[in-house]
């Protein structure tokens, strides 16, 4: 086998916790990979035959569903709001902990029972939709992708659907959580295909898995 392998890391926040769980199963990237004035997406590892690219959190798990990538690291919230049919989430890392939950202003904050449609921003509109759906509730998402928590107070959406881990900008922003949808974790993931083809990704699921 003399193709070489694409590894991708979301560029945000995981990143940082994923360097030494990636380092433990022999993924180390090239010194460049930390020299935040570098440029290139894509970077060299210890291992001749496989190269890291560093792209948004929720490229990640387009690039490795699309076999672009053969193996990558993403938070559950990206694998559960794409569900792509070719994307294997064998290794939870144990990183990356926070959960996807409904937040509402504080004043004024309303439970849905009795609504038969709310207004949502967020950046998870599948998973915002199938959470109300469950309870009898329309979801119409407004598609942001970040700073979710100022929506309410522009009149943009009367809810938000995002991410917590302290729960510190939901209050710095005057919003309390109304549901909790998911329990968060980053997770390898593999291209199915690659994982059945390929040797090398295989040995590399084992890496990880001895690790956590
Ligand atoms: N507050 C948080 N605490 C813990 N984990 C988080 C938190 N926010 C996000 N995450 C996890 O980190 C992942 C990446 O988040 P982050 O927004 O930092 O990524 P990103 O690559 O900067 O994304 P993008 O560039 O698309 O906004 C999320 O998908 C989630 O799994
Ligand atoms: O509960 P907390 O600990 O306050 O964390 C929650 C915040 O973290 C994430 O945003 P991030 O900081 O990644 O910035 P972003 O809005 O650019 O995604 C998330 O979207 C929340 O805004």
């Amino acid at each position: 086998m003399s193709d070489s392998l694409t590894f991708a890391v979301p560029k945000g926040r995981i990143l940082d916790e994923a360097l030494p769980v990636m380092a433990r199963a022999g993924v180390v990237p090239e010194d460049a990979f930390h020299d935040k004035a570098n440029r290139s997406l894509t970077f060299a590892t210890t291992r001749s035959d496989m190269n890291i690219i560093r792209v948004r959190a929720f490229d990640v798990a387009t690039f490795v569903a699309h076999g672009a990538a053969q193996l990558g690291i993403v938070g559950s919230d990206v694998i559960e709001e794409f569900d792509y049919a070719d994307l294997y989430a064998p290794v939870d890392l144990d990183i990356g902990h926070c959960h996807l939950a409904v937040a509402e202003p504080k004043e004024g904050a309303a439970s849905v029972d009795g609504a038969s449609h709310v207004r949502v921003a967020t950046k998870y509109p599948n998973l915002t939709r199938r959470f109300f759906e469950q309870r009898g509730v329309q979801a119409e998402c407004v598609k942001l992708n970040g700073a979710m928590e100022i929506a309410p107070a522009l009149g943009l959406a009367g809810r938000i659907v995002d991410l917590v881990s302290s729960g510190q900008t939901l209050k710095d922003n005057g919003l309390v959580e109304t549901g909790h949808i998911l329990d968060i974790s980053a997770r390898l993931i593999v291209n199915r295909a690659a994982l059945k083809t390929d040797p090398r990704v295989a040995a590399l699921v084992d890496a990880f898995r001895r690790d956590v």
